[in-house]
């Protein structure tokens, strides 16, 4: 959470005579409270640092605001009073001469919302702009009309006085312009991407008189947080604007306003992989009972023994408990101890007693000798109980044979850390329930809800043949057999049609039941491509990423929607099955070990060094080749190729364990366009190793 601070100046003869006839302070301080309760994703506070009082002076005026902006370094200096046409109204010549950049959106913007309230308002001489990093707002001197200026931009503010700092808007940008367009009343569409893919910024004043969107984009920087554009902006023409409530031309559905080129930054797996990192939220932590369903958590807490293991000192062996200082000879044998709870008769030098592995030692033993090496000496009458057996073995040593009380853990030693991962071997659940512990807090593991789009899209077992442009859902049931077989819950969400509203329902409904939403088609170019729109417009998301140079997944996407304190990632992957398929073990699986604890490069899958069977043609982009990998006779690894790689080729995923990771065409120095065969690959293990027959 960001902190902007404040400082209010009250430009006012009577108020700086008697503080208290100023009614300003409370007014605007009001203002700001009730901005701040309306932020909704979390991203930044006002934090009024600064308040003072100063007479119509100009050089009391420019002494407050210079320190304000020069030495504390405020984010926002906003002054009241002293914009009128009376004698002693200085203020917009005292701050002017202080601005750096003058800021006529704002002023307009106030003045607008001013004018729709009175036609006094005309009467105001606003200035605002930026001093070094502070923006700098006039508010006129009534308390009414300082709270209705402030509130008519303190929405738009925060983008003005991050950038004006020097920072990045973007995040509260993607979030903010849709219900700032709301709010001000205007088109949607007026802030969003042109059709070349860029965004206006031009100031102007919309019909109704509200503050036009446009506005928004000026102060808050690019419409889109990934914008870089290429092209020249396009001023719009009034036409393509529509009324206020229609969707933006990027959800409109008109294919003569689609994007022709991505807006979207092509970036390297790499990149995408580290934004997927920082932009995952922390993983939660629950308390779970030690059993057999602990495997795949990784422990949230570091556990201490309860007791101490073994809890009594026990035998290793079968055989006699002695006095180790006895020595050979022959000892009546005058207790038994076996390995059942009970009590133990001392034992005496000179005496022994029958023992078993496991059993406490009775006090007063020191150490225990194997049956082996003993011999039976006498027998009760009826043969069936020892009465003196001859110890043979010479030289024992204290506590020979004897597990001491703690000698495996200590009562009070850790046992395992916080971060352990509970494995499918069994030896960490063994271990916890060693100890008595009865339950332990881990990291929960995220619920991920899956949801097939497209028109075209057919559950995979609808009877009958398919009509002309239908296909079966593989992507649904390839996503969920992965994320089940890898220990994670999944919903099924469903096929959902290329309608944003549709959409917008389904992933609305989601966003309650789930973690994490993995759909697949709909992200590419297309004019029914309205996943990316509708996550950014529809639910005030963020796109980390929209394409990654890669092959097969270049359209893949990757964002995050703010739900209640939090945020839940969506990851849009690619509608083709071999892609969404490579996508999801690349990117979304990272994901969720990160969301289930793992940290740093754990949340990856291994990679090996494998040895191509067959030449390999190398693509244009770094690509992911679906390979078998099988561990040879002499223990190498090697790589045979699943067949054809194109991305709708599903049959490309089948028996494949491993993804090599092959280098583009242009990063391959020596302009190779092959792999030779024996080459050593790095390959991502994506399923188990197999062995030779
Ligand atoms: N002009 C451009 N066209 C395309 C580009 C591009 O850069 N410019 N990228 C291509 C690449 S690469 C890919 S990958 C695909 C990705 O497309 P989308 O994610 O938008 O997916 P759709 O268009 O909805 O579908 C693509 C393909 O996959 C089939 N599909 C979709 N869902 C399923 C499913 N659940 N089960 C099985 N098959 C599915 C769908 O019918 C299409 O055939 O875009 C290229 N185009
Ligand atoms: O990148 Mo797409 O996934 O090649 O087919
Ligand atoms: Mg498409």
């Amino acid at each position: 959470m960001k902190e902007l601070t404040i400082g209010l100046l009250i430009i006012s003869d009577t108020a700086a005579a008697d503080h208290a006839t100023d009614r300003a302070i409370d007014t605007l301080t009001a203002v700001v409270a009730e901005a701040n309760a309306e932020i909704h994703n979390n991203t930044y506070e006002w934090l009024i640092e600064e308040r003072r009082i100063v007479p119509d002076e100009k050089d009391q005026i420019q002494e407050k605001v210079k320190d304000w902006c020069d030495n504390k370094r405020l984010s926002l200096v906003v002054t009241t009073g002293g914009t009128g046409f009376a004698k002693r109204d200085v203020t917009p010549e005292a701050v002017g001469e202080l601005l750096d950049k003058t800021a006529s959106g704002l002023v307009h913007g106030m003045l607008a919302a001013s004018l729709k309230i009175t036609p006094f308002a005309i009467m105001s001489r606003p200035v605002a702009g930026v001093r070094n990093e502070t923006v700098v707002i006039t508010l006129p001197g009534s308390p009414k009309g300082a709270k209705e200026n402030l509130e008519s931009i303190i929405k738009l503010l925060p983008h003005a006085c991050i950038q004006a700092a020097g920072g990045d808007s973007r995040v509260l940008h993607s979030g903010g312009i849709k219900k700032l367009e709301k709010e001000a009343g205007v088109a949607a569409s007026s802030s969003s991407v042109t059709a070349q893919g860029q965004h206006d910024h031009h100031s102007h004043l919309d019909q109704s008189g509200g503050i036009a969107s446009d506005d928004a984009a000026a102060v808050g920087g690019c419409g889109h947080h990934h914008g870089h554009g290429h092209h020249a902006p396009k001023p719009r023409t009034q036409q393509q604007q529509q009324p206020a409530g229609l969707l933006s031309n990027e959800l409109s559905g008109d294919v003569t306003r689609r994007h022709r080129s991505s807006p979207y930054p092509m970036i390297t797996v790499k990149e995408a992989q580290e934004l997927i990192a920082k932009n995952i939220p922390p993983p939660a932590v629950v308390s779970k009972a030690v059993d057999a369903n602990l495997v795949g958590y990784i422990l949230a807490e570091d556990v201490s023994a309860r007791e101490s293991v073994p809890a009594f000192r026990a035998s290793i062996v079968d055989g006699y408990a002695v006095v180790h200082t006895d020595g050979t000879g022959v000892y009546p044998v005058v207790a038994v101890s076996h390995a059942a709870p009970g009590d133990i008769k001392p034992l005496e030098p000179g005496q022994i007693a029958r023992i078993t592995t496991g059993a406490p030692l009775p006090p007063g033993a020191t150490a225990v000798v194997m049956v082996e090496d003993t011999s039976i000496a006498k027998t009760t009458e009826d043969g069936k109980e020892e009465m003196e057996v001859e110890i043979l073995a010479s030289g024992l040593g204290e506590m020979e044979n004897v597990r001491e009380v703690g000698s495996d853990v200590k009562a009070g030693e850790f046992v395992l850390r916080a971060g352990a991962e509970l494995t499918a071997v069994g030896g960490e659940v063994g271990l916890l329930a060693s100890v008595g512990t009865e339950t332990v807090k881990v990291y929960k593991k995220p619920i991920v809800g899956v949801l097939s789009t497209g028109d075209e899209v057919v559950e995979h077992n609808r009877p009958g043949a398919l009509s002309l442009g239908e296909i079966r859902d593989s992507n649904r049931p390839t996503l969920m057999a992965a994320i089940q077989a890898r220990g994670f819950e999944y919903v099924d969400l469903g096929i959902a049609k290329d309608q944003p509203g549709t959409l917008e329902d389904v992933i609305k409904d989601a966003l309650s039941k789930v973690d994490v939403i993995i759909t697949t088609g709909g992200v590419s170019m297309g004019e029914k491509d309205f996943l990316k729109p509708t996550i950014e417009r529809a639910f005030e998301g963020t796109i980390h990423f929209g394409r990654v140079a890669m092959k097969p997944g270049k359209p893949t996407t990757f964002a995050t929607i703010p739900v209640d304190s939090t945020s839940k990632p969506i990851f849009s992957l690619p509608g083709n099955p071999a892609s969404a398929s490579v996508t999801f073990h690349l990117f979304v699986l990272p994901a969720l070990r990160q969301l289930q604890g793992y940290i740093g490069n754990q949340v990856h899958l291994p990679k090996a060094l494998v040895t191509v069977e067959k030449e390999i043609r190398l693509d244009a982009r770094p690509e992911y080749h679906r390979v078998s990998v099988k561990i040879d006779k002499a223990g190498g690894l090697v790589a045979s190729s699943t067949g054809g790689q194109r991305s709708s080729r599903i049959g490309s995923m089948e028996a494949a364990n491993a993804l090599l990771c092959l280098p583009a065409l242009t990063e391959v120095g020596d302009k190779r366009t092959h792999i030779p065969r024996g080459d050593k690959v790095e390959a991502l293990l994506i399923g188990d190793l197999k062995v030779d027959i």
